[in-house]
């Protein structure tokens, strides 16, 4: 292989790096852990699964969660937070006007398919629970509210992906909503809300130049450790008092068995908090804590 070839070789592999980190394939598991949740409760309570629902249903959550994505890097665009992001599809593509437009493409296509589901069921509680998701998803980074400046992003974020999304996809399935269906949703919800806390902790810098007061921001890194451990903390205390009290089967217990992720993810955090470049897997910790916790909880309730 010639030098310039080896170049190019190498270039070809960071840009393919790049994208991956723009596209961010781990981040849409929050769009299939909620119906699965919300799917997983109500076959564990009337044993009744309605396969095409489902994946519909997966399908609009995947597109919906595209939409979010590539909206967001729209939006940051405009305010100059993203200045320094390498791995924003905006600053790849050079092209913002384009990716507002498939952004909008993956949210209507999204839509249809929720649609879908209500006309074939004739009930359209479901589409009006995730337009409001969506509204609430737009108000975090869109004009003119962008509540993710004003921190305001984990609490919308633990009603939009707990008890809206899994909910929904309860609702989707039974036509009703329960006691368990919103016990799940509340643990659902703080361990989706994690995932962004903890987006947060690198990104002081950039986010304090664009007047951006998330919560890490407001808190300082050191206290925002200290918060992440009570949020991890709460997600098992939260299963225990509520198998306790008889909204969930024991068999969700099986969640016990993450431990290790969110041990390695609270002792991380409290060691490299103020290093930025240290802290900035955290997300993906978070991420893989998110997925194998809910797994385990799924299978639980499927199991029970
Ligand atoms: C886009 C999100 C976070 C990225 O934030 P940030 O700008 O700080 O990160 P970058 O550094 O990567 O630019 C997530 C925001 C989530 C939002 C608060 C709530 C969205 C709700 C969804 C639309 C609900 C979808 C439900 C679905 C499962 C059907
Ligand atoms: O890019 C991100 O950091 C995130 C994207 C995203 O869609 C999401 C959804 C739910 C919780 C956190 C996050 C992100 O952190």
């Amino acid at each position: 292989m010639t030098t310039n070839q080896v170049k190019s070789e190498n270039l070809n592999i960071s840009s393919r790096k790049l994208w991956l980190a723009a596209i961010k394939p781990p981040i849409y598991s929050v769009a299939v852990i909620p119906i699965l949740a919300g799917t997983a409760v109500a076959f564990a309570e009337t044993r009744n699964f309605t396969p095409n629902i489902c994946f519909t249903f997966l399908g609009s959550a995947i597109l919906i969660i595209a939409w979010l994505n590539l909206s967001n890097d729209v939006f940051d665009a405009d305010t100059g937070i993203d200045v320094n992001k390498a791995h924003s599809v905006v600053n790849l593509t050079g092209n913002q006007s384009l990716i507002f437009w498939l952004s909008n493409l993956c949210l209507l296509l999204g839509f249809c398919g929720i649609a879908l589901i209500c006309w074939w069921q004739k009930d359209w509680m479901v589409f009006n629970l995730i337009l409001l998701c969506c509204a609430l998803g737009y108000s975090y980074q869109g004009p003119p509210f962008r509540f993710g400046y004003l921190g305001l992003g984990e609490i919308i974020c633990f009603f939009t992906f707990g008890p809206g999304a899994v909910s929904a996809a309860y609702y989707s399935q039974t036509h009703n909503f329960s006691l368990a269906c919103w016990a799940v949703a509340t643990l659902i919800g703080i361990s989706t809300s994690i995932i962004l806390f903890c987006s947060h902790f690198h990104q002081v810098e950039d986010d304090l130049a664009a007047g951006k007061r998330s919560p890490i921001v407001r808190l300082g890194t050191a206290r925002g450790a200290k918060v992440l451990a009570i949020l991890t903390i709460s997600i098992y205390l939260g299963t225990t008092i509520l198998s306790i009290l008889g909204y969930l089967p024991q068999t969700t217990w099986l969640i016990f068995a993450s431990l290790p992720i969110a041990f390695q993810l609270v002792n991380h955090v409290a060691q490299y908090h103020d290093s930025p470049q240290k802290v900035s897997n955290s997300k993906f910790i978070a991420v893989n804590l998110y997925l194998v916790s809910s797994t385990l909880l799924i299978t639980g309730l499927v199991i029970s």
